[in-house]
């Protein structure tokens, strides 16, 4: 998609017609890859946008729980840990949270807990993609009954972990 400035133009169109006139207050992407999509949505908006980054690289943080992913990143464990810092969200504002993707689940629910540990309401999480076998909305919610998960693509599609269809 970002290869393709019509496609990445149009996404971002989509998304930002999605959440104009839902008294937004700010957008949350995820990192690394709802960093892509999260600022332009933002900036279509007119509102903030905040990260959601690995442990580690922000000072004055909140950190999050250790979560598992399906893939394995660099420690091989597919594990990881979001930290968000503590002024991106205040009481009672309404918070989209963007991602390229969800697969288990385990990102937005950390995600979620974040955001909603500073007080501030999810409102809706969105990705490009949702990979429907994995169930991840599911278990997002049996924790997070009250957030719903908006995704462009939602198919049972694109399961195959890279290492086997190459
Ligand atoms: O639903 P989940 O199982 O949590 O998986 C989804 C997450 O996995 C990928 O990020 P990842 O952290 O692997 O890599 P990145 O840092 O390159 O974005 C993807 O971009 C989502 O953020
Ligand atoms: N299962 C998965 N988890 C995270 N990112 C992905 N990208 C493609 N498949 C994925």
């Amino acid at each position: 998609m970002c290869a393709d400035p019509e496609a990445f133009a149009l996404a971002v169109k989509i998304f930002a017609d999605r959440y104009r006139g839902m008294k937004i207050d700010s957008i949350g992407g995820f990192d690394a890859r709802g960093f892509i999509l999260g600022p332009p949505v933002a900036l279509a908006l007119n509102i903030p946008f905040f990260m959601l980054r690995k442990k580690g690289k922000m000072p004055n943080v909140i950190d999050g729980a250790a979560y598992s992913k399906e893939y394995k990143g660099d420690d091989g464990a597919g594990q990881d840990a979001l930290c968000v810092q503590r002024s991106a969200a205040t009481a009672g504002q309404r918070v989209v949270l963007v991602d390229d993707l969800v697969a288990t689940g385990g990102t937005l629910m950390a995600g979620v807990d974040l955001v909603k540990g500073l007080g501030a309401e999810v409102v809706e999480c969105a990705c490009m993609i949702e990979l429907k076998a994995l169930n991840g909305v599911g278990k997002l919610h049996e924790r997070h009954a009250d957030v719903p998960v908006w995704s462009l693509i939602s198919e049972n599609i694109l399961t195959v972990k890279g290492e086997e269809s190459s």
